[in-house]
């Protein structure tokens, strides 16, 4: 659990210090006010990285040459304070008191899922998200899976490398092994998870949208090959192609209603059903594993949906175990969920509601 939050030159924040609730704390404050990027400092924290830029340079406050975001999280492990400090291009990160190399670390310990206006993106967009997404449930619910992760994506770029280089059969031989081995790991830890999520997807999607809704793994190659089989077979394509085209890193969900993709049916607030439907669900069976419960933030909840989704996304949220930081513009936005203490924002600066 996120018990607080201190942020320096996070955007457009320059100072806030922040005590959430155990169950549910609302952000209020007109546009352009600071709601999102207070949520977006508490994103970098979970995940090492930002929402929408992948320059860490873009996240300083205009003006400041150094951006600090501290947690206070309670944990399995006791209460720990948790940091990362971005200066001169380079991120420094701190968990109980000693540094650490990566911010993965603190993920471990801080488990943070986003519900924002562009979820529908889960739907619509490139596999990239969807991997994403995935990848974060099943870290979480098995650590252990970033080894295999990590190993897999090394091999990968040096196989590239080597496919880019010309290299010979040897060395790009030897980078498929070693993509076969960790990448079937990769795989099975993806098919598990994706099975046991599956029914509780079904079943918060049943509660979202009119139809039967279901989504299937797609493993990112060929289920009549083995990972080494399929590397090997097509390998002189990749050479010419001087990339790898088959791989866990091609892996993917396929959303689907009534048997048809969901994509080409469904429209921009059902897109949203589903996503919000697979992210709880995600919520809900790390709730069923791990003691302390996910930090679910939710960016105006109410964009897109009309009263009887907003009301039906609300029920479910309430049914799913997870302490929530929600924003809104106005305080009809908040009602509905489950809410004990309310900061108002102005220009950054936030002050607690009585
Ligand atoms: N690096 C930065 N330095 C200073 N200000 C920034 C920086 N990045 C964004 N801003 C400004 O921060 C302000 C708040 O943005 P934010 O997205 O947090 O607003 P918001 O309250 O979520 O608004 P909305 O309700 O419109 O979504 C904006 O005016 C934006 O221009």
């Amino acid at each position: 659990m996120l018990a607080g939050i201190d942020i320096e030159n996070f955007r457009c924040i320059a100072q806030a210090h922040l005590e959430f609730d155990s169950r549910g704390t609302g952000i209020l404050g007109n546009n352009g006010s600071g709601k999102t990027s207070l949520l977006e400092a508490i994103f970098f924290l979970g995940h090492g990285r930002s929402l929408r830029t992948n320059t860490r340079e873009k996240l300083l406050k205009r003006g400041a040459d150094f951006f600090r975001v501290v947690g206070r999280l309670e944990t399995p492990r006791g209460k720990l304070v948790a940091g990362a400090e971005y200066t001169n291009g380079q991120t420094r990160s701190r968990l109980a008191g000693q540094g650490i190399s990566s911010l993965s670390e603190i993920a471990e310990v801080l488990p943070i899922q986003l519900i924002d206006p562009s979820v529908h993106r889960l739907v619509e967009e490139g596999s990239a998200r969807r991997r994403r997404l995935l990848d974060w449930g099943v870290f979480h619910v098995k650590h252990e899976f970033l080894v295999s992760w990590r190993r897999y994506q090394r091999a990968l770029l040096q196989r590239n490398a080597a496919l880019r280089a010309g290299e010979g059969l040897a060395v790009i031989s030897a980078w498929e092994k070693e993509m076969a081995e960790c990448g079937s790991v990769v795989d099975q830890e993806r098919a598990e998870y994706a099975s046991r999520l599956k029914p509780i997807f079904e079943e918060l999607a049943s509660s979202l949208l009119p139809n039967r809704a279901s989504f299937d793994y797609r493993r990112g190659w060929s289920v009549d090959e083995s990972l080494a089989e399929s590397l090997a077979s097509k390998r002189s394509r990749d050479l010419q192609l001087r990339t790898t085209s088959t791989g866990p890193h091609r892996a993917d969900l396929t959303f689907k209603t009534e048997g048809v993709l969901a994509r080409d049916l469904v429209s921009r607030g059902q897109q949203k059903m589903l996503a919000c439907a697979f992210i709880l669900a995600q919520v809900r069976l790390r709730a069923e594993t791990a003691p302390t419960p996910t930090c679910l933030l939710l960016d105006d909840p109410a964009a897109e949906l009309d009263v009887d989704n907003l009301g039906k996304l609300l029920r479910a949220i309430e049914s799913v175990p997870s302490q929530l930081i929600v924003t809104s513009v106005t305080e009809a936005g908040l009602r509905g969920v489950n809410i004990h203490k309310v900061f108002h924002v102005e220009q950054g600066e936030f002050t607690p509601m009585l």
